[in-house]
């Protein structure tokens, strides 16, 4: 028998760095969770406690706050692209990096330096990089965009068995949080543009597809994307879908015409799919 080291990686995760950025009496804030994944020549720390190679995840997690204050963070793609070619770049035994980044946003409540959190919403980036010159890959994102139409939703025509207890219905609330990530062809592309375009094309393919399934709904979102948006190549999505169940007021001697809902949280239906240019170049490691 044969035992063997196979695939590592090793890092600093959940690195949680907020960044104030002072303009005379007004300031702005960016709130990022970063994690760094690094492999290389990791063999001999594994198989003999050689730390030779090792850029300890101490010294990372340092790192990312030094960039955050010598370069400020900007936008998370180019943060993630910045810190991982310098691991690369700077540490022979390191030949790969992956970090992936959340950005949590934070609106105005006065002109100078009070903020609120917006809402749920999470904007996603996951770069990797064989260093400068080498191969690189991002893919953005976004996390929990929550979704609501109040009309403009079927389902019906679907398999009816034995346990089938479900409605065809002509007129539903169609309910999700949207997760979606996207490949870019890329890495020179204007990071921010292009995430406030593709968030704005899958809200608008959510409300202006008639829909007759989510799963149809997900397909023509990630299509709009990809029409609109030539630097993505490839759009993946989880969305659950959040049931709204018509409640029965006959009991109350009332009738309930589409207007009284009840919002269940579980069990939920989801529903993931990935819609791609055929042109798309192959998948790298960025999916992974
Ligand atoms: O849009 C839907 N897709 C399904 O696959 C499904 N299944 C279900 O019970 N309701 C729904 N709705």
């Amino acid at each position: 028998m044969t035992i063997v080291l196979g695939d590592n990686r090793y890092g600093k995760a959940e690195t949680r760095v907020v960044r104030v950025t002072r303009d005379g009496d007004v300031h702005r804030i960016k709130d990022v969770n970063v994690s760094v994944l690094l492999s290389g020549d990791m063999e001999d720390v594994h198989l003999t406690g050689d730390n030779a190679a090792v850029l300890p995840t101490d010294t990372q997690k340092n790192t990312v706050f030094a960039f955050a204050k010598r370069y400020g963070v900007g936008e998370i793609e180019n943060f993630g692209l910045r810190l991982a070619r310098h691991f690369v770049d700077a540490q022979p035994t390191i030949a790969h990096a992956r970090v992936e980044i959340e950005e949590y946003a934070w609106n105005r409540i006065t002109e100078r330096h009070s903020f609120v959190r917006d809402g749920t919403e999470v904007r996603t980036a996951l770069v990797h990089s064989d260093g400068t010159g080498g191969r690189e890959s991002v893919v953005s994102g976004l996390k929990d965009l929550v979704v609501l139409n109040s009309t403009g939703s079927e389902f019906h025509g679907f398999i009816e068995d034995e346990f089938t207890t479900l409605r065809p219905t002509d007129d539903r609330i169609l309910a999700t949080a949207v997760t979606a990530s996207w490949r870019h062809r890329g890495v020179g592309t204007d990071w921010g543009d292009s995430y406030r375009a593709v968030r704005e094309h899958l809200l608008r393919g959510f409300a202006e597809t008639h829909s007759l399934s989510l799963q149809q709904t997900l397909y023509e979102m990630g299509r709009r994307v990809l029409r609109e948006r030539r630097e993505v190549c490839e759009v993946r999505m989880s969305m659950p879908n959040r049931h709204h169940f018509l409640v029965d007021l006959q009991p109350f001697g009332m009738n309930n015409d589409n207007e009284v809902y009840f919002a269940a949280d579980r069990p939920y239906g989801l529903i993931e799919g990935t819609v791609l240019d055929d042109d798309a170049p192959d998948a790298p490691a960025a999916w992974s």
